[in-house]
């Protein structure tokens, strides 16, 4: 049989860069996830594609998948549902391929009573005007939604002690080379844990 892949979640407050690191890492070709787009009842903003960014939903339509138990984890964030395919996740993980999630806080704790053995790494920002700044710099919120995500990021920075890593994204490469580095830390630990020592004296 083989052996499932890892489940990695990427979590943080919004604007820290978390799609910036992730959309890096996918460009590096030493990056061998699989990312599990997620679906959302909001808007599509410029630019953003369905089936690529997210799968856009109506409320109606998410409200359908959360009773059908088709979410692994979901959550409202600032008005708005976000969630993850359960079926995706599951068929990937068992096809021996990592799946990389990049989702909220609420979200990320849900998952940790799923999968316990998943990895899950905080990414924080180096200051909190720097994080106002990353969203407003963005330009995709209206200045209240921008108080509103700045208002649940502050709840946010307290939880990254629930987390196995934190990784501060001051600098995007910096970043990713430390995820990409405990990624390889975490595969070479569970090797370990199997009986890996039977495979090597088996061969005398
Ligand atoms: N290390 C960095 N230094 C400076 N700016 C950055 C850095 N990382 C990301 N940014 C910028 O910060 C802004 C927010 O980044 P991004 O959209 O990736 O954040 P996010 O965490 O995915 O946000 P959300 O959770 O709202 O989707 C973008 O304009 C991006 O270019
Ligand atoms: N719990 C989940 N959170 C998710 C998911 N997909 C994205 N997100 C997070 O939501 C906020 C807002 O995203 P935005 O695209 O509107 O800026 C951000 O923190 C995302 O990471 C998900 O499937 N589940």
């Amino acid at each position: 049989m083989k052996e499932r892949g890892l489940l990695i979640v990427l979590s943080g407050p919004s604007g820290v860069g978390k799609g910036t690191v992730r959309k890096e890492l996918f460009s590096q070709e030493d990056t061998a996830f699989e990312y599990s787009i997620s679906m959302t009842t909001r808007k599509p903003r410029e630019g953003e594609v369905d089936g690529i960014d997210y799968f856009f939903k109506s409320r109606e339509e998410f409200e359908k998948l959360i009773s059908q138990n088709k979410l692994l984890e979901w959550a409202e964030y600032v008005g708005n549902y976000y969630g993850t395919p359960v079926d995706y996740v599951e068929k990937t993980l068992s096809e021996g391929k990592d799946v990389f999630l990049e989702i909220e806080v609420q979200g990320a704790l849900q998952v940790r009573n799923a999968f316990p053995e998943g990895l899950f790494i905080f990414l924080s920002p180096p200051s909190l005007n720097e994080l106002k700044n990353r969203i407003v710099t963005r330009g995709t919120e209206t200045e209240e939604l921008i108080n509103n995500r700045m208002k649940v990021a502050k709840e946010e920075i307290v939880m990254m002690d629930a987390y196995d890593y934190v990784v501060e994204n001051e600098n995007v490469l910096f970043a990713c080379d430390r995820i990409k580095a405990i990624v390889t830390a975490e595969h070479c630990r569970r090797e370990r844990v199997a009986p890996r020592y039977k495979k090597i004296l088996e061969v005398e």
